[in-house]
């Protein structure tokens, strides 16, 4: 297995400079390059909520995936610290992976592309305990029960094929799927922007009764702030392939520091009443400049200044946990 150095136990994840891009096309042409994940670095606290947010291609997915060994790193490391004094490097090529996969699960934004909706809902159930190589059938039932129960579906319901359930039952079959691993992280991807504004409380309310009852670390991906505020301790706000502000969620939330996180608190304006209307994110560059070397969110930033076209900031932490990459700090 691939041992790291000392890793402080309160920490499940390390996350240093983290860069993973992908490549289109190159043979007659340019090769495209994207950079999905533009150096990151991220520590992720034991048994905590972490929320990471930001508009979509911003890099979540890809950072979910890559933390759970399905993406690999173009460079940096994920620094994986399983019971906290026994960190491993996460690489999904590497033999270790297979060990640490079943403690790493992601649940989706659409139940369906992981789960046949023609199964029935035992058979989706059994269908990762047995591939996790659990053969007794006492176990599997005690398992299923459990997990099903944690997410608030009656056992019943196990004669039904998936495709009977309603979106919100479907996506507590999805967390129960993940939970009967007995995970230790777990990447919820967007798992209520499909669903009614009705049920998104609900499901936010059992992965929320999940973390506190059983001390799995969540990353709870989403582009909506009022959920982050809901259920995170922390939030994280990504921004073209970097983390431009982290730190306490109710921090972040009432005082925000990056121009970038109060143009998205300011798309939801019930989050923060108080929050003054003077940081609209009007395009006062050219519009798509390509920033290679300097900040992301120079084209969009009303304080931009030459300074952020040439040099990118880093996370500086400006108060107890809170960071933030911007050039006004
Ligand atoms: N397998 C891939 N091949 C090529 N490009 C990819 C691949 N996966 C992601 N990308 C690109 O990487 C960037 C980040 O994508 P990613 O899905 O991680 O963002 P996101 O913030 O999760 O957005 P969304 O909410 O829309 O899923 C996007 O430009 C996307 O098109």
């Amino acid at each position: 297995m691939s041992h790291v150095g000392y890793i402080d136990p309160n920490y499940i994840f390390y996350i240093k400079d983290l860069k993973v891009y992908f490549t289109k096309g190159g043979f007659l042409s340019k090769p495209l390059i994207t950079k999905a994940l533009d150096g990151i670095n991220l520590k992720i606290r034991r048994k905590e909520v972490l929320a990471l947010v930001g508009e979509s291609g911003s890099g979540k997915t890809t950072l979910g995936r890559t933390l759970i060994g399905l993406q690999k790193p173009t460079s940096g490391q994920v620094i994986y610290n399983r019971d906290g004094n026994n960190p491993i490097l996460i690489d999904p090529k590497a033999k270790h992976i297979k060990k640490v996969r079943r403690e790493l699960q992601m649940i989706y934004q659409d139940p369906y592309s992981s789960i046949d909706p023609y199964m029935k809902v035992y058979n989706a159930m059994e269908q990762p305990l047995k591939y996790a190589g659990i053969k007794s059938k006492e176990e599997i039932n005690k398992k299923i029960e459990q997990s099903l129960k944690m997410v608030g579906l009656p056992y019943d319901l196990v004669q039904n094929y998936v495709f009977q359930l309603s979106g919100g039952q479907r996506q507590r079959l999805s967390i129960a799927r993940a939970l009967s691993l007995d995970p230790k992280f777990l990447v919820a991807d967007e798992p209520v922007t499909m669903l009614d504004a009705s049920l998104k409380g609900e499901i936010v309310e059992v992965l929320s009764k999940i973390n506190k009852e059983t001390g799995i670390t969540i990353l709870f991906i989403t582009h909506e702030l009022p959920i982050a505020k809901i259920i995170a301790n922390r939030i994280a706000v990504m921004y073209k392939g970097k983390i431009v502000e982290a730190g306490n969620a109710k921090t972040v939330l009432t005082d925000p520091l990056h121009p970038y996180t109060k143009a998205l608190l300011e798309a939801y304006p019930r989050i923060d009443p108080t929050l003054k209307d003077t940081y609209k994110t009007v395009n006062v560059k050219e519009e798509g400049k390509i920033v290679s070397n300097g900040c992301p969110f120079y084209d969009r930033c009303p304080f931009a200044t030459q300074k952020c076209l040439e040099q990118n900031p880093q996370l500086k932490e400006i108060s107890s946990d809170h960071e933030v990459a911007c050039w006004l700090y």
